[in-house]
């Protein structure tokens, strides 16, 4: 069948998606899936300015505002180094952070990604 044109995804945004299906993998508790509240992280709003997470990403991807790999890199490391900035070292969330960091960069390096073809170019 043919598909419609909504159905019809950027080659980049389907790349996009499949590498944040796999960044998600490495959070099993699901600390990173949704916008940190305030109520369970107490003054989190004032101490980090540009808060980040997956399903922000994912909307960000859908609304094609992703011009480039990097920018989309860029967002996860946000994200992570906002949980290593908020939380203190030996939490729970500041090692899940820097687990997730180290995992997903290492999934991300040229050599991981070049198999993909000359899309990111
Ligand atoms: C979407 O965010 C979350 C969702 C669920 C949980 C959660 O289930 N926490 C349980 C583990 C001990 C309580 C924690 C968080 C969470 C992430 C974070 C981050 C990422 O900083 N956070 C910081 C302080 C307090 N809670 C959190």
């Amino acid at each position: 069948c043919v598909l419609k044109a909504s159905q019809k995804r950027r080659p980049l945004s389907r790349l996009l998606e499949q590498l944040l299906r796999n960044l998600e993998k490495r959070d099993p508790h699901q600390f990173f899936a949704w916008p940190v509240n305030d109520n369970f992280a107490p003054g989190y709003s004032d101490i980090i300015r540009k808060p980040m997470d997956f399903s922000t990403m994912k909307q960000k991807i859908d609304d094609n505002e992703y011009k480039s790999l990097n920018c989309f890199i860029s967002d996860f490391k946000l994200m992570c180094n906002n949980a290593m900035k908020y939380n203190k070292a030996g939490t729970v969330y500041h090692k899940a952070a820097r687990r997730l960091l180290h995992a997903g960069l290492k999934q991300l390096t040229p050599q991981k990604l070049r198999p993909l073809g000359n899309i990111l170019t």
